[in-house]
């Protein structure tokens, strides 16, 4: 694998994006994953692509203005990032979290290009949000903010244009807010402009649950895979307690397997003896009823809550890492401390959550099992691929039928990377491959690069 150093193809970009590290950060990462065809036969055409990749087709930035409880107007920026529609209609998540600017949508979106190719369905990149800040907000101001932010976003969806869906910040609330106001505005019902709906209204079973479902899934699959075990009483640390934290806890206690710790930015509960469905239970009131802090159910949980600290601070053994929260949260530190405390294997739930220098601790650790959020969790755009699909027929399948196509298409996703790995790479190579050569090789069907 070449090193940082040798992509001087990318010049170009970081002098322009000095400003956007986290967007160069994930333009790294791919390009490092991909050297191999970056220095092979067709490595000029491969370089040419990847840098028209890294280009957003469009961003949309926008005023978003709202009323607070008070009577007062405010404001906040919104934006949507179109980045490819090589493979179909813009697909990606709205985050709303005050660290959102326009470089992190971008790194995102960028993600989402690559991951959305590994689902098999045709879907095209795209990323959006607002530094809105919804802690603390009443449930009337996040409505008046939804609607308002999607008054300016309306125009530029259509379901075979952009659909977007939740990502930080954007659950099946806020998904409700936005669709009810883009009903009254555009007088279009039932459409599927969005994914993650509310069943009431087009929603697709399965779809709150995909992202750490098909994370469990695919876990399952490695685990069994490259250790020939499976994840019963296996030490898991999962970060993170919103959706994707949350879905990912409760396949892992379906399957027998020990959850050690949940997280939030204030701190991190510590399940010595794993977590149990009452304390599952807790943690989902905590979050989705009162959207408090995992410090006020304390004493209501079977753990020990530890301020200020995270899963990856804490000097404790875990045989499986399973990021959920946000990114660049495993740093080289918390990376040597893992691979020291003895871990199987590292899989993303959320996006990028382990910088540069730690993803290169884990590629050098023998043996330990390193999948990129981009492959591991597919499964929530997946599922939303399907909504779509559901909303074209105007049909609403069975649990058990979305559930087995997830399933489907995590073991696809994985056979792909294995693919890499049997022809002497790795997993983390052959989803970043995989992704990429799709989306290549369309490119170069469209005449879009050649
Ligand atoms: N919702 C989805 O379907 C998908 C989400 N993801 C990714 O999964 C991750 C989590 O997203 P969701 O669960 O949807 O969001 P969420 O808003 O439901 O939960 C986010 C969680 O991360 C924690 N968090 C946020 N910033 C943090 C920080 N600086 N330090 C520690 N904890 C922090 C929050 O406290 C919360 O528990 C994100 O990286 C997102 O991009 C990836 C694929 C799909
Ligand atoms: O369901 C979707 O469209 C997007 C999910 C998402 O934002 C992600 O995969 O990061």
């Amino acid at each position: 694998m070449s090193t940082r150093g040798d992509l001087d193809f990318l010049d170009d970009l970081r002098r322009k994006y000095p400003h956007q590290p986290t967007f160069l950060q994930a333009v790294e990462e791919m390009a490092l994953a991909l050297s191999d065809l970056f220095d092979g036969p067709d490595g000029d055409f491969y370089q040419r692509a990847f840098l028209a990749m890294a280009e957003p087709e469009r961003i949309i930035a926008f005023r978003v203005s709202w009323m607070d409880d008070n009577g007062k107007i405010r404001f906040n920026r919104g934006w949507r990032v179109q980045f490819s529609s090589v493979l179909g209609p813009f697909k990606g998540g709205l985050r709303f979290h005050p660290t959102v600017d326009e470089g992190v949508l971008k790194f995102l979106g960028f993600e989402q290009i690559f991951k959305n190719a590994l689902t098999g369905l045709p879907l095209g990149g795209g990323k959006g949000g607002s530094d809105f800040d919804p802690k603390g907000k009443s449930d009337g101001e996040v409505r008046r903010f939804c609607e308002a932010f999607m008054s300016e976003l309306c125009r530029y969806l259509h379901p075979s244009t952009d659909v977007p869906a939740g990502d930080i910040g954007v659950g099946g609330r806020e998904i409700g807010y936005m669709y009810g106001q883009y009903k009254r505005i555009t007088n279009r019902h039932g459409v599927g402009v969005l994914t993650g709906k509310s069943m009431n209204f087009g929603g697709s079973e399965i779809r709150p649950e995909a992202t750490g479902y098909g994370l469990i899934y695919m876990t399952k699959i490695a685990v069994q895979r490259k250790l020939n075990r499976n994840l019963t009483d296996m030490r898991c640390a999962i970060s993170g307690s919103g959706n994707v934290a949350q879905f990912a806890a409760k396949k892992l206690l379906e399957f027998g397997a020990k959850v050690m710790t949940v997280s939030d930015s204030n701190g991190v509960i510590v399940f010595e003896s794993g977590m149990t469905a009452t304390d599952w239970d807790a943690v989902s009131d905590c979050k989705n009823k009162h959207r408090g802090r995992l410090s006020s159910i304390q004493d209501k949980v079977s753990g020990q809550y530890y301020d200020g600290e995270s899963p990856w601070s804490l000097d404790i053994k875990y045989d499986l890492a399973l990021p959920c929260a946000t990114q660049n949260e495993i740093d080289e530190k918390s990376a040597r401390q893992l691979v020291k405390n003895g871990v199987l294997g590292v899989l993303e739930g959320a996006n990028l959550p382990t910088d540069l220098e730690a993803q290169a601790v884990f590629r050098k650790a023998d043996g330990v099992i390193y999948v990129p959020g981009k492959a591991s969790n597919a499964g929530g755009v997946g599922v939303s691929g399907l909504e779509m699909s559901q909303n074209a027929q105007r049909l609403t399948w069975k649990s058990e039928k979305v559930d087995e196509k997830l399933h489907g298409m995590m073991d696809e996703i994985y056979s792909m990377m294995e693919e890499a790995e049997l022809s002497g790479g790795t997993l983390e190579q052959g989803a970043n491959r995989a992704g990429f050569l799709k989306v290549a090789t369309a490119m170069r069907e469209l005449g879009w690069v050649y």
